[in-house]
């Protein structure tokens, strides 16, 4: 232990003298000394976290105002700093806003929006002027030129770091020639050992964001490199939405509670959430009783045979009514009850009001409130057995001289009985429902009110009981099924759930809401925040970067995780141009944005790393990990708040929700791209076989022939029947032309043939002619069954040359001797 630790407790005023060394840390000082928490830990890297965060911006800020994205970068070196200039055609910013946007950290119009965009944080663009200005000493340049004003606004700031608060050094207004727009000018200590991540960053932006035109001028490049756009189409407009129940934490919850101007449960569930009308809130607030107050248990009530008297039990409990309204009331009641499979006890106080009502009208009698309540606690006690002093009548010898079969012990054995299996002997069950019927008769109140984890408890208990007693086991699958037959045939309480005001001053109830509002089918949240690529343009990205031999692509449906929906989309390139060596290329997205560092810290590539790429026809070492080959994964997560492992955006959090949503995604572009590789294989595989025949045949023919003596057989045609292809041949008599298409495969075919001719064709069989200066192009479309053969004809004056072509097969399974 340290000299200093051993003698704090000795000296007087330590706390004091601590004390003045305590102060408040801004998020700007804070930040200084973090740096890399922001994606800002170099030079190299401070220089691609720079441009990233002011082109996402970019991005966000010319789609917001539907304008189809227009960014100018320019990398410069001056003296020993590099400056970066970053121009758009965005709205502009006005000139209130603009110092905060630029010179206070926690600043940004996202934060609290549930729509897709880059920037979720606010803190991105201030974090770069806060890095220039730590490196270089210089303000931040910042001009900008609101839609619709002629002029636009120069400011010079920089961030006062003890406050969080911009510094003006120059603000005046002056003259750009783009119509609206801003354009940043930063200067930093920086390098370019990143260039390859600049390169990647810019190019990988232009593969998700084919709407956007991209230039960057930078010290190695004599040729600034350009990404035009691929479609003038935006992306489509987003939607902020409220939260889903499904994904809210209990903190923010009780803070929803707090904040809400709704009185009712009902009306904060419809007014604050997505998806939530008054149905889904009535099924919440069902669940809400069930967790919060529990459920009252049900029995049944007596049969024909039973001595169980209802009717005598209720009449003996009302005095003065006169005997006709009494025999009316309690013959009403009893009969209600005998009308009901199982009642509780809610619902019988609910039989007694209403057979009170129509006695009250029928006879002129009143049935007040005190009757009432004595008729439901005498009919109760016919039902159940239930004693005032809270035993229930005979469930066991416990010395007041009840001892005789409670109707509880009954119903229960009836219920164990069903749910266990046939092999639990009979004593077990019958100890079984004793001791149920016990503790159930000691609950708290005579209406049987147990919450299911109390439910799962008491059985538990009671199996424990049994076991000890008499050496009968029910096992985990037996409690479960006695605790269910007793839960679903239990009902939920009528009674109306608290004020919001006090659910949100009680903890405990706040959290029954939440769990009520997991447990509740809703619908998932309404995908229009999102804007996902589409797997059309995911793959249209891919094959406009990538020069491949096939392309797959998926978009999943929408998915929750903490309230904020969420879509994962995948795309797969392979072969081509992609180099074959080492791993295959991931591409990570995240709302549009490519993630450049962080690869082997990311969700994503553990996905990846987890699938066996094998199956789908990709060699992996040791059957995990990056698979390699020729191919380019990329995977595009799109959400209204994407779980970042920092703030610096560079990685997916390990979420399961969205990793089994990755994986799902994934693996539907694997499967196709295992399909191509199987087929590409059998093609192989054909091509091999058809050379080899190719050879030996007429070496064959030859040696039949030498033999037996005979002429040469006739080859012309063996080789398609034994590949099961489909052959074409040519055969002239005088005028005559004639296409004999022969199907020898096991599929019908539907062909496209075409003959281009020297001289000009009459008398077609069917088909059609096209004269192109001077050649003609005869054109069929046959279909050919399985088997079969088809003619084509036309007739040609003279010489002629021909050339066919065939398209609607491939050419492994293909013999043309035309
Ligand atoms: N080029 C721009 N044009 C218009 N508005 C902009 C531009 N750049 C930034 N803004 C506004 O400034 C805000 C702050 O930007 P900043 O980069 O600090 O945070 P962000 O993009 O919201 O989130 P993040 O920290 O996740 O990047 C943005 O939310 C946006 O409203």
């Amino acid at each position: 232990m340290t000299s200093f630790q051993s003698t704090i407790g000795d000296e007087e005023g330590i706390a004091e003298e601590l004390a003045e060394g305590q102060r408040e840390i801004s998020i700007a000082e804070f930040f200084e000394k973090n740096k890399h928490m922001l994606g800002f830990d170099s030079g190299a890297r401070g220089l691609v976290t720079a441009v990233k965060e002011a082109v996402d911006n970019a991005l966000d800020a010319t789609e917001e105002a539907g304008v189809l994205p227009d960014i100018y970068i320019e990398i410069e070196e001056v003296g020993d700093y590099y400056r970066l200039v970053i121009e758009d055609n965005g709205p502009g910013i006005t000139k209130e806003q603009l110092p905060k946007v630029f010179g206070k950290l926690l600043y940004g119009s996202r934060f609290h929006a549930r729509e897709q965009s880059r920037g979720q944080q606010g803190i991105g663009i201030s974090a770069a002027v806060l890095y220039s200005q730590l490196t270089s000493g210089q303000p931040a340049k910042i001009t900008s030129r609101p839609k619709g004003q002629s002029r636009a606004q120069y400011f010079e700031l920089i961030i006062d770091t003890d406050t969080n608060e911009p510094e003006i050094k120059a603000d005046e207004e002056t003259t750009w020639d783009r119509p609206h727009g801003t354009r940043i000018e930063l200067e930093m200590e920086a390098n370019m050992r990143a260039r390859q991540q600049l390169h990647d960053y810019v190019k990988h932006t232009a593969v998700v964001n084919p709407h956007a035109r991209l230039e960057l001028r930078e010290p190695g490049l004599d040729e600034p490199l350009k990404f035009e756009r691929a479609t003038d189409e935006l992306p489509a407009e987003t939607e902020e939405i409220r939260p889903h129940p499904h994904g809210v934490e209990l903190g923010a919850l009780i803070k929803m509670l707090e904040a809400t101007e709704s009185y009712s449960v009902s009306g904060f569930l419809q007014e604050e959430f997505t998806r939530v009308g008054k149905k889904t809130a009535d099924s919440v607030i069902d669940n809400f009783r069930d967790v919060y107050y529990g459920r009252e248990l049900a029995w049944s009530p007596p049969r024909a045979h039973d001595d169980r008297d209802v009717a005598a039990a209720v009449a003996d409990a009302v005095a003065n009514k006169g005997k006709a309204a009494t025999t009316a009331f309690a013959e009403g009641v009893a009969e209600t009850v005998a009308g009901n499979d199982r009642l509780s006890r809610s619902e019988l106080a609910a039989i007694v009001g209403n057979v009170a009502e129509n006695v009250e009208g029928d006879t002129g009698k009143t049935f007040g409130g005190t009757v009432r309540e004595n008729a439901v606690d005498a009919a109760w006690r016919a039902i159940t057995g239930v004693d005032a002093d809270g035993d229930a009548a005979g469930a066991a010898d416990d010395g007041d001289g009840d001892d005789a079969e409670s109707p509880l012990v009954a119903d229960a054995y009836a219920l164990v009985d069903d749910a266990t299996s046939t092999r639990k002997d009979d004593a077990a069950v019958r100890a079984m429902a004793e001791a149920l019927a016990r503790r159930f008769a000691n609950l708290d109140g005579e209406a049987f009110r147990i919450a299911r984890d109390d439910l799962e408890r008491l059985v538990a208990d009671a199996a424990n009981f049994v076991a000890e007693q008499r050496d009968a086991t029910f096992g985990e699958t037996a409690r479960e099924n006695v605790v269910e037959a007793f839960w679903s045939r239990a009902r939920t309480v009528p009674d109306d759930p608290p004020k919001v005001k006090s659910i949100a001053g009680d903890r405990d109830a706040a959290a029954d809401l939440l769990e009520a509002m997991r447990t509740t089918d809703i619908l998932a949240p309404p995908t229009d925040c999102l804007a996902p690529i589409t797997a059309e343009l995911v793959e249209a990205g891919l094959r406009k970067e990538y020069d491949a031999d096939f392309y797959a692509a998926a978009t999943r449906d929408a998915e929750v995780h903490g309230g904020d929906p969420f879509i994962v989309e995948a795309g797969i390139a392979y072969g081509g141009e992609i180099p074959a060596e080492g791993s295959v290329e991931l591409l990570r997205f995240a709302n549009r944005v490519p993630l450049v560092y962080q690869r082997g810290a990311c969700a994503t590539t553990d996905v990846i790393k987890s699938i066996g790429w094998r199956n789908y026809g990709l060699d992996q070492p040791g059957g995990s990990g990056l698979p390699n080959g020729p191919a380019v994964i990329s995977i595009h997560v799109a959400s209204t708040n994407v779980p970042f492992t920092s703030e610096s955006k560079d990685a997916l959090a390990n979420v399961p929700a969205i990793e089994d949503e990755i994986e799902l995604a994934v693996r539907e572009a694997a499967r196709e791209l295992k399909s191509y590789l199987n087929k590409r294989r059998s093609m192989q595989q054909r091509r091999e076989k058809q050379d080899v025949l190719g050879k030996i045949l007429p070496e064959m023919a030859d040696k039949v022939s030498e033999v037996t003596g005979r002429s040469r057989p006739d080859i012309d045609g063996a080789l398609a029947r034994i590949m099961n292809n489909v052959s074409v041949e040519r055969e002239v008599d005088g005028e005559t032309v004639t296409l004999v298409v022969e199907n020898h495969s096991d599929v019908n075919e539907q062909l496209e043939i075409t003959d281009i001719v020297s001289a000009e064709p009459t008398d077609l069989s069917d088909g059609t002619v096209v004269d192109m200066d001077g050649e003609w192009f005869v054109q069929w479309k046959p279909e050919v069954p399985s088997g079969d053969e088809r003619e084509l004809t036309y007739a040609v004056d003279g010489e002629a040359d021909f050339e066919v072509s065939v398209g609607g097969v491939e050419t492994e399974k293909l013999t043309v001797n035309a």
